[in-house]
C-alpha cells in the first residue's frame, strides 16, 4: 500500500510517495509558491492539486500534510479566506506581540500559561493585529486555521476542521505543556471567541478525501507543523538537536518534558506524536546565502566556492543576517549588517563566507539556548535546502563547535507527513518502524570560537 506526504512549506509544495510497510520512496514531485509574508491561501491548493495532478496520488491509501508553522488563515461563515494568510515571517504584528507580553502581567506568565513568550509569528499576535488594524476582516470571521489546518479540511471537504498538538501549540492559545486550548488568551488577544479547529490525536483517521479533483483516499492523518513533522521524518529521538536551513532556520529537539522559557528564545511546542519539541526559529537561513549569490552576480555553487576559498573568520568581516527582521533574537525592525569591511577584505570569496558565517552564527545561538533550557545534544543533523550546500556543510561543524551529521538530502518533511499517514492507515500505537533517513555523512572542524566571538559584539550592539 502507498502513502503520501504533503510539505506545504514557505517557498512550495513538495509531495512524497512511500510504501507504507517500509517506507521506501516511490516517486515525488514538487511546485513552487509566490514569494511574500501574506499569500492568498488558495496557492497552497493550486499548488497541492498542480503536485499532486498527473497520477502522483494514484492508488494511495493514506495522506498527511505537513505545513509551516503559525500561519493566520481567517475564514468566515461559508467557509471562504477572509483576507490573505499573514505568514510567520511576517513582522507587522510585533507591537501587538509586546501589547499582549504587557497585558498578561510579562513574558514569564504567557512561557507558564502556554509554553512560549509571544513574537510575531505566533498566531494570537496576528489575530491581535487584525482586531485593531481590519476590524471589517476581523468582524467577518469566524473561525482560524493554520496553513496545515485550512489544506486538510479542503482535503476532507470541508467539514469539521481538524488540528494537531504540535501545530495548535504554535498558536500562542494552546497549553502546550496541559495539551488544551486557552480560549481566554484567544479572546483576550481578539476581543471575542472565533471557532478553532479540533485536536486530533496523533495518528487519528479524520476520515477520507473528499475534494474535488482529488483521487479517492481513505484516510486522512491529522498533519502537523513542518518542524514536527520533519521530527517524525527523521526519527528523531531525545539528543538529536535537528538544525533546519530552509526559508526558516530552526533548531530544535524532541523532548520528554515541556519547557517554558521566559527568555522567548526557546518556544515550547509540542511534537506529532505526544512528546514535545522545544525549538528556536530564526527568519534567516537559506535565503540569505540566496540574496549574497545575487548580490555577488552567481549561482549557489560558485557561491559556496568562493566561501570555501576564503579563510575562517572571513578576514574579519561578519554579517549580522537579519535581512528580514529577527525573530530570534527579537528584533523585528532589524536589517540586516556587514560589519569589519576593509578595502582589503571587500572581495567576493570573503564576503561569501561571512555571509554563510552570519548565518550559521544565528543557528549556532539557536542551539545554545535549547542548551540553556537542558535540551540534551547528543549529536546535530543539518537538513533544510541550504544543507545541500557544500560550504554550509564544511563550515557548520567550524561555527556550531561540534560534529554535524547531514543525513542524505531528502524532503524530511513531507516524510514525515507520509510517516503520519502510514501510521494512522495502521493505527497502531506508535508510528511504523521505517527504514530512516538513507546514509548520512559527518562533517569535522576544529571550532572557530572567534568568529562566533565577533558575531556575539555585532549582535550585542543591535540588542
Ligand atoms: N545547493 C544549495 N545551496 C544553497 N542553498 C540551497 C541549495 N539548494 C537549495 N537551496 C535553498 O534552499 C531554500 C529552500 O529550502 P527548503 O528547505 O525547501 O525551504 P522551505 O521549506 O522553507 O520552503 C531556497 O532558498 C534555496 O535557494
Ligand atoms: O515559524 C517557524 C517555526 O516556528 C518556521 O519554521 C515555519 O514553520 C516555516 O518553515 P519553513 O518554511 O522555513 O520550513
Amino acid at each position: 500500500m502507498l502513502v503520501a506526504g504533503v510539505d506545504s512549506s514557505t517557498q512550495g509544495t513538495k509531495i512524497v510517495v512511500r510504501d507504507a510497510g517500509t517506507g521506501a520512496l516511490v516517486r515525488s514531485a514538487q511546485a513552487a509558491h509566490p514569494d511574500g509574508t501574506e499569500i492568498d491561501p488558495r496557492y497552497w491548493w493550486d499548488a497541492l492539486l498542480q503536485v499532486g495532478g498527473d497520477g502522483l496520488l494514484d492508488d494511495v491509501a493514506a495522506i498527511g500534510v505537513g505545513a509551516q508553522q503559525h500561519g493566520m488563515v481567517a475564514v468566515d461563515g461559508d467557509g471562504a479566506v477572509v483576507r490573505p494568510a499573514l505568514l510567520w515571517n511576517d513582522t507587522r504584528s510585533a507591537g501587538a506581540a509586546q501589547d499582549l507580553i504587557d497585558e498578561l502581567g510579562g513574558p514569564a506568565e504567557w512561557a507558564r500559561a502556554v509554553g512560549s513568550v509571544p513574537v510575531a509569528s505566533l498566531t494570537v499576535t496576528k489575530l491581535r493585529w487584525l482586531a485593531q488594524h481590519e476590524p471589517e476582516n476581523a468582524a467577518r470571521t469566524e473561525q482560524v486555521m493554520l496553513p496545515h489546518d485550512w489544506l486538510t479540511w479542503r482535503l476532507r471537504g470541508e467539514t469539521d476542521p481538524v488540528t494537531d498538538r504540535g501545530d495548535a501549540s504554535g498558536t500562542g492559545y494552546f497549553d502546550t505543556a496541559q495539551g488544551s486550548y486557552r480560549p481566554d488568551l484567544l479572546r483576550m488577544a481578539f476581543g471575542r471567541d472565533l471557532g478553532v479547529p479540533r485536536v486530533a490525536r496523533p495518528a487519528e483517521n479524520t476520515g477520507p478525501v473528499r475534494a474535488p479533483g482529488m483521487p479517492e483516499i481513505g484516510t486522512v492523518a491529522p498533519g502537523t507543523g513542518d518542524n514536527m513533522a520533519a521530527a517524525l521524518g527523521l526519527e528523531a529521538r531525545p539528543g538529536d538537536v535537528v538544525v533546519s536551513l530552509g526559508t526558516s532556520g530552526t533548531a530544535f529537539a524532541v523532548a520528554d518534558k515541556p519547557v517554558a522559557d521566559a527568555s522567548g528564545l526557546v518556544t515550547g511546542f509540542a511534537d506529532a506524536t505526544g512528546r514535545f519539541l522545544p525549538l528556536v526559529a530564526t527568519l534567516n537561513a537559506a535565503r540569505v546565502l540566496d540574496a549574497g549569490a545575487r548580490m555577488l552576480g552567481v549561482d549557489l555553487e560558485e557561491f559556496g566556492r568562493l566561501a570555501l576559498s576564503a579563510p575562517a573568520g572571513a578576514e574579519g568581516l561578519t554579517l549580522l543576517p537579519y535581512l528580514d527582521g529577527e525573530r530570534t533574537p527579537n528584533l523585528p525592525e532589524a536589517a540586516g549588517r556587514l560589519d569589519g569591511m576593509t578595502r582589503a577584505n571587500l572581495h567576493p570569496a570573503a564576503v561569501a563566507r561571512a555571509f554563510v558565517e552570519g548565518m550559521l552564527c544565528g543557528l549556532a545561538d539557536a542551539v545554545d539556548a535549547l542548551t540553556a533550557q537542558d535540551v540534551p545534544v547528543h549529536r546535530v543533523l543539518l537538513i533544510g535546502g541550504a544543507a545541500r550546500s557544500a560550504a554550509v556543510r564544511s563550515i557548520a561543524p567550524q561555527i556550531l563547535g561540534r560534529p554535524v551529521v547531514v543525513p542524505e538530502p531528502g524532503e524530511y518533511v513531507a516524510d514525515g507527513a507520509a510517516r503520519q499517514a502510514a501510521w494512522a492507515l495502521a493505527g497502531t500505537t506508535e508510528p511504523p518502524e521505517w527504514a530512516g533517513p538513507g546514509s548520512a555523512e559527518v562533517y569535522e572542524a576544529d571550532p572557530a570560537p572567534e568568529v562566533r566571538e565577533r558575531y556575539a559584539r555585532a549582535r550585542s550592539a543591535l540588542t
